[in-house]
């Protein structure tokens, strides 16, 4: 599949133990105190959030996009600024933003429940990633699953490892896009995406 990440074939499951192990060897490391008061439960929290913000690594887009209806619609259906947290892979500091995410149905009219569609842009943005990635995985997926005759992502994030760190840039914003099918094709159809994104309708 264009685009997608070179995971490993099965991922194994969630090993909360090695989390809390290697957590505790980052306080020591820090030059922390890992048993002192505010910190000897920090190894266990940190591999719970990280169940959480990994939970996507278990997951296949096929999860997200559960409900296929049959709809006389053919036309362009959008949602717009889908809050989406991710996590660098390079820092493993969170990137935060909103995606949208369009598509036009195939001739069958078959669409898909809208919060379905903020689901898959969880089932990636839950991984460690680059915005790149996360942006054509999606937009890859919908093709994939849906099979309309095209979809469009675009990202607008903050990393904050260029915010609060490194270069220190706050307020920087990375803007991603993937198109496919006839949005790909189509530099009409490319356009009122667009514009629908950007408000201007
Ligand atoms: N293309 C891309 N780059 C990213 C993303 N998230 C973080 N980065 C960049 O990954 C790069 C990693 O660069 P390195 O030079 O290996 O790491 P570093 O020394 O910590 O870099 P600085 O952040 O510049 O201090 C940095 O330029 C980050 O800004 C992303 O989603 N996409
Ligand atoms: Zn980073």
């Amino acid at each position: 599949m264009e685009g997608e990440a070179k995971l490993l074939e099965e991922p194994p499951g969630f090993d909360h133990a090695r989390i809390e192990k290697a957590v505790r060897e980052i306080l020591i490391g820090i030059g922390e105190d890992p048993d002192r008061d505010g910190l000897r439960e920090t190894p266990a929290r940190v591999a719970r959030a990280y169940a959480e913000q990994f939970a996507g690594l278990r997951q296949t887009p096929e999860d997200a996009l559960t409900t296929v209806f049959d709809a006389d619609h053919e036309e362009m259906v959008l949602v717009k600024d889908i809050e989406v947290y991710s996590v660098c892979e390079h820092h493993l500091v969170p990137f935060h933003g909103v995606a949208h995410v369009g598509y036009t149905p195939n001739k069958k009219g078959q669409i898909t429940g809208l919060s379905k569609l903020a689901r898959l842009v969880d089932v990636y943005a839950r991984r460690p990633q680059v915005q790149e990635r996360l942006t054509s995985q999606v937009a890859d997926a919908l093709m994939s699953v849906l099979e309309p005759r095209g979809a469009i992502v675009v990202i607008e994030a903050e990393h904050l490892c260029m915010t609060m760190r490194g270069v220190r840039k706050p307020g920087a914003k990375t803007v991603t896009s993937a198109v496919r099918g006839d949005f790909r094709d189509h530099a009409e159809t490319r356009a009122e995406a667009m514009s629908l994104i950007l408000g201007r309708y």
